[in-house]
């Protein structure tokens, strides 16, 4: 049994990014940036030794846990009982066990922050498919820990592809292209699934990155309600990364801190962040026959951009990084603010339809002026080679 290529986006969070998880609104788009993830059964000839073997194309690593190991951690008293049509969280004890089954890897320090993407591959490989032997791969073209929702696409994809390999999931039973292929319950099940293995990496996430990731587009998302945003004029984003690398988790549990030092003053701001939301994804909503002219409503974008990026420092999750970025855009007359949980990571910058429609000459040198200075910027305090995340005609995304 072979499952190739099961692949799913990273997102943008246009609002409300640690307020959803506090129950407020947010809205988040899918970006042309994918993980992929391939699994293949073993049969007993193919693996002698029978066990779970990873491989991590993008760091480089590759991990195998003998099977009997796996039972012994994971189904202790009895034979598998792997139920993959009820997705279920991972006990805190079941988590300390599978952090000393780490233990036992010699992952390289610098690379430690993978054991929690390890914790919830082993997590979702057994409750899915049991102790069966088998080899996973997976590669990515998102940035981790930069706020583009790696964690999510990294989930999804694997819940995606061991719930093929289960049988449990058909590709093709919707009918249709792409997303369309796989039915909406199975998708659902896809992001079930996801959603404990987030709660693995992310402590507390609010659901909305595996949510995006599972169906895509542009979507509002509050306590677990998911809404499909329909935009007909693109908004372009440009994404900038800091290099500066952060842990969601410890950030949101930081937000959590604060809410519970100032509840009163917390609970404004949540409230104010679901507002700027509810009234962004109207914005993003109107089509060519509402009357409002594009710069209004580009300029409305980005004054609730603005909004809520002085509201994500009031959380406590700028970052010197991000306000050197604000500051560059700035001059330029851009408005930017971070994306995902901050605290380093990406940053979103609009660029109105104006500067798109300068003849082309002009146009190139702005965004080159602009390429320039960040690039500058970002090299002196991150001390990393060219920074900007990518090249100017890949960093547009249009909804
Ligand atoms: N391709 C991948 N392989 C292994 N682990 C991954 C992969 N992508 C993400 N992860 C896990 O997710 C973590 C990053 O998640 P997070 O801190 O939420 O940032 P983000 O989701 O913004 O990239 C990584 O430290 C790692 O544990
Ligand atoms: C901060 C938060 O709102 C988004 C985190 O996104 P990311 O992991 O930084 O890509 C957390 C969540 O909603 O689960
Ligand atoms: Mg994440």
């Amino acid at each position: 049994m072979e499952v190739v290529g099961a692949r799913a986006p990273g997102k943008i969070i246009l609002a409300g990014e640690h307020a959803v998880v506090h129950g407020s609104a947010a809205v988040a788009a899918a970006i042309d940036l994918y993980t992929r993830c391939s699994l293949r059964l073993l049969t007993e000839d193919e693996s002698a030794s029978s066990a779970v073997e990873l491989e991590l194309r993008d760091p480089g690593l590759a991990f195998s846990w003998p099977c009997a190991r796996l039972r012994e951690v994971f189904f202790p008293t009895d034979s598998d009982s792997a139920a993959a049509g009820e997705p279920r969280p991972c006990s805190p004890d079941l988590l300390a066990a599978i952090a000393r089954l780490l233990e036992e890897q010699e992952i390289p320090e610098a690379k430690i922050w993978l054991s929690s993407g390890l914790s919830a591959f082993l997590f979702l490989y057994t409750s899915i498919l049991g102790c069966r032997a088998g080899k996973v791969t997976v590669s990515s073209d998102l940035p981790m820990g930069a706020g583009l929702g790696s964690s999510a696409a990294f989930c999804v994809s694997m819940s995606g592809a061991l719930l093929t390999a289960a049988g449990v999931v058909a590709v093709g039973g919707g009918g249709g292209k792409g997303w369309e292929l796989v039915r909406k319950d199975d998708l659902e099940l896809v992001n079930r699934w996801a959603f404990q293995g987030e709660k693995i990496i992310h402590g507390k996430p609010s659901g909305i990155d595996n949510s995006v990731s599972t169906f895509g587009s542009m979507i509002k998302f509050k306590k677990g309600e998911l809404t499909s945003l329909k935009s007909s004029n693109p908004v372009k984003m440009l994404i900038t990364d800091t290099r500066v690398g952060r842990n969601t988790k410890a950030l949101v549990a930081g937000v959590s801190e604060r809410s519970s030092r100032h509840p009163d003053a917390m609970a404004s701001v949540f409230h104010a962040v679901n507002s700027i939301s509810e009234e962004l994804s109207s914005i993003v909503e109107l089509t060519a026959n509402d009357e409002i002219a594009i710069t209004s409503r580009e300029e409305k974008l980005a004054e609730l951009m603005e909004m809520n990026q002085g509201l994500l420092q009031c959380m406590g999750v700028s970052h010197s990084s991000i306000e050197t970025v604000l500051r560059t855009t700035l001059k330029f007359n851009l408005v930017s603010k971070l994306t995902g949980a901050g605290g380093g990571g990406c940053v979103l910058t609009l660029i109105p339809t104006r500067i798109l429609f300068m003849p082309k000459s002009s146009s190139r040198i702005v965004f080159a002026a602009l390429k320039l200075r960040l690039v500058d910027r970002v090299f002196k305090f991150a001390k990393e080679t060219a920074d900007v995340l990518m090249e100017m005609c890949t960093t547009f995304f249009f909804f």
